[in-house]
C-alpha cells in the first residue's frame, strides 16, 4: 500500500469514527471544548441492546449476524465480548458509535436511543465514545503529539489548549518523551498507548477496543491491559472490549458475553461463566486456559484399577469460585492422607479461587466418600473426581 493511499485510508478511518470537520463546527458538542478532557471522570457510560439484529445483504442470501441481542453494559464496567470468527462481534461493537446500523432493534446509550439521532447528534455521540483497534490505525505522516492533538484540532479546542491536553494524555499512558517521533519507531505497544491516547483526547465516557491486543505480545499484552484497567477505575470510562481470548476477559473483565453464531450463548459476572460455563461454545474457548492432563499421565492412564501390581489414583480437585471455597492444601491432606500435588493450577478472578488440582493416591489407599468432600463447610472442593488410575508409581517414570 503507498503511503499517501495508508494516509488516506487512515483519514477516512479517523473521520469515521470521531468527527468530520465540518460537522465539528456544526455539531452541539456533548461536552463543549472547554469541558473534554481526560480529566473528567465519566459521568455516564451505560449501554443497552434491545433486541438488536443485523443483517448483511450477500450474493448467497442474507448474513445473520446478529440475532434479537438484548442486554445491558452498566456505565462503569469493563465489558467483554468473545467468540469464535465470525460470531458477530465486530458488528455488535460497531453499533454502539453506529458504525454499523442495527436492521433492527435499538442502542441505548445512557438513556437516548441512537438510532433517532440526526447527524450532528451523531457526530456530538461518537465523541463520548472512543475506540481503539487491533493495528492502531495512526497516522504514519505525523506525530505522536499531532495524532493525539488531531481530534482535539477537529473539535476547534484552542491550541493552548491542545497543548495542556495531549500532554496530559501521553503521561497519561507513558510515552510523555515520545511526543516528536513518528508512529513507524514505535513498538506495537506504544503505537497502541497512542491509539488510546487519541482514543481519550475527546473525554469519552466509553471505550470501545476491537482487538486491542490481538497484533501484541503477551508482555505487552498485559500492560496494554493494565493501562485499560487503570483508565477504567480513574476516569470511570466504561470499557468494552472484543476478543478471542479468554484470558484477556479473565484479566480484565467485569462481565462477558460469549457470541455464537450472532446469539447471546452465555452472559454473566466473570467468575461464574469461567468457574460454570454452560455452553458448549464458552467450553470450548476456555478449554487452553484449563490444567487438564498433561500427556504423559494421559498415556498411561487406564480406567479401571489394574487387578495387580502397585498403581495409583488420579483425582482432579475442581473449584468455580463459589462460596469462597479455595484450596486448603491441610485440609486436602487430611482428607487424603498421602496425597501428591501432580499438576494444577487456581486462578483468582474476581477474586474467587478457580481451577483444578490433579492430585495422586495410592492405590491401596481406601478413599473417603468424595461427594461428602464437596459439601457443607468441610468442603475440599466444589467436585472431585476420579480420572483414573496410573500402574506404579507415578514419579517411577
Ligand atoms: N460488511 C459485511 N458484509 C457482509 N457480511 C458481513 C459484513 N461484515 C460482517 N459480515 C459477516 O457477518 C458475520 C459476523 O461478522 P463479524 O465481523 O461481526 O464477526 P466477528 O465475530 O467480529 O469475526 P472476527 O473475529 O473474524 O472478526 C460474519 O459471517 C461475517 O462474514
Amino acid at each position: 500500500m503507498s503511503s499517501s493511499f495508508a494516509l488516506r485510508r487512515s483519514l477516512d478511518h479517523l473521520a469515521e469514527v470521531f468527527v468530520d470537520a465540518d460537522d465539528a463546527s456544526a455539531a452541539p458538542a456533548a461536552s463543549g471544548p472547554g469541558e473534554v478532557g481526560p480529566q473528567a471522570a465519566a459521568a455516564g457510560g451505560a449501554v443497552s441492546f434491545r433486541k438488536v439484529s443485523k443483517f448483511y445483504p450477500s450474493s448467497g442470501g442474507a448474513v445473520h449476524a446478529l440475532a434479537d441481542i438484548s442486554l445491558e453494559v452498566p456505565a462503569g464496567s469493563i465489558f467483554g465480548i468473545i467468540g469464535r470468527s465470525g460470531a458477530g462481534k465486530s458488528s455488535l461493537l460497531r453499533t454502539i458509535n453506529r458504525l454499523e446500523k442495527p436492521s433492527s432493534g435499538q442502542v441505548i446509550v445512557d438513556g437516548v436511543d441512537i438510532g433517532t439521532l440526526g447527524e450532528a447528534e451523531l457526530v456530538a455521540l461518537r465523541r463520548r465514545i472512543g475506540m481503539i483497534f487491533q493495528h492502531f490505525n495512526l497516522l504514519s505522516a505525523k506525530t505522536v503529539y499531532e495524532n493525539v492533538a488531531l481530534p482535539l484540532q477537529v473539535a476547534g479546542v484552542p491550541r493552548a489548549e491542545v497543548t495542556r491536553r495531549v500532554n496530559e494524555l501521553l503521561a497519561l499512558v507513558g510515552l510523555q518523551d515520545k511526543h516528536h517521533v513518528r508512529p513507524a519507531r514505535l513498538s506495537g505497544g506504544q503505537k497502541q498507548r497512542v491509539g488510546i491516547a487519541r482514543a481519550l483526547a475527546t473525554g469519552p465516557e466509553i471505550l470501545l477496543c476491537d482487538e486491542a491486543t490481538s497484533a501484541l505480545d503477551p508482555e505487552t499484552t498485559q500492560s496494554i491491559l493494565q493501562l485499560l484497567r487503570d483508565i477504567n477505575r480513574r476516569l470511570g470510562i466504561t470499557v468494552i472490549l472484543i476478543t478471542h481470548e479468554m484470558s484477556v476477559i479473565r484479566e480484565i473483565a467485569d462481565q462477558v458475553l460469549v457470541l455464537e453464531q450472532g446469539r447471546i450463548a452465555e452472559l454473566g459476572a466473570v467468575w461464574k461463566v469461567f468457574g460454570a460455563p454452560q455452553h458448549e461454545a464458552t467450553r470450548a474457548l476456555l478449554a487452553p486456559l484449563q490444567h487438564g492432563l498433561p500427556d504423559d499421565l494421559q498415556t498411561r492412564l487406564v480406567k479401571e484399577a489394574p487387578q495387580a501390581g502397585r498403581y495409583e489414583q488420579i483425582l482432579q480437585l475442581s473449584y468455580s469460585g463459589e462460596g469462597g471455597l479455595e484450596p486448603d492444601l491441610v485440609r486436602i491432606g487430611q482428607a487424603l492422607p498421602g496425597v501428591r500435588l501432580l499438576h494444577g493450577g487456581v486462578d483468582r478472578i474476581q477474586g474467587h479461587a478457580h481451577g483444578r488440582l490433579l492430585l495422586a493416591v495410592d492405590g491401596a489407599a481406601v478413599l473417603p466418600d468424595l461427594h461428602a468432600l464437596t459439601q457443607g463447610a468441610g468442603a475440599i472442593a466444589h467436585h472431585i473426581e476420579v480420572l483414573g488410575y496410573v500402574p506404579e508409581s507415578v514419579h517411577s517414570h
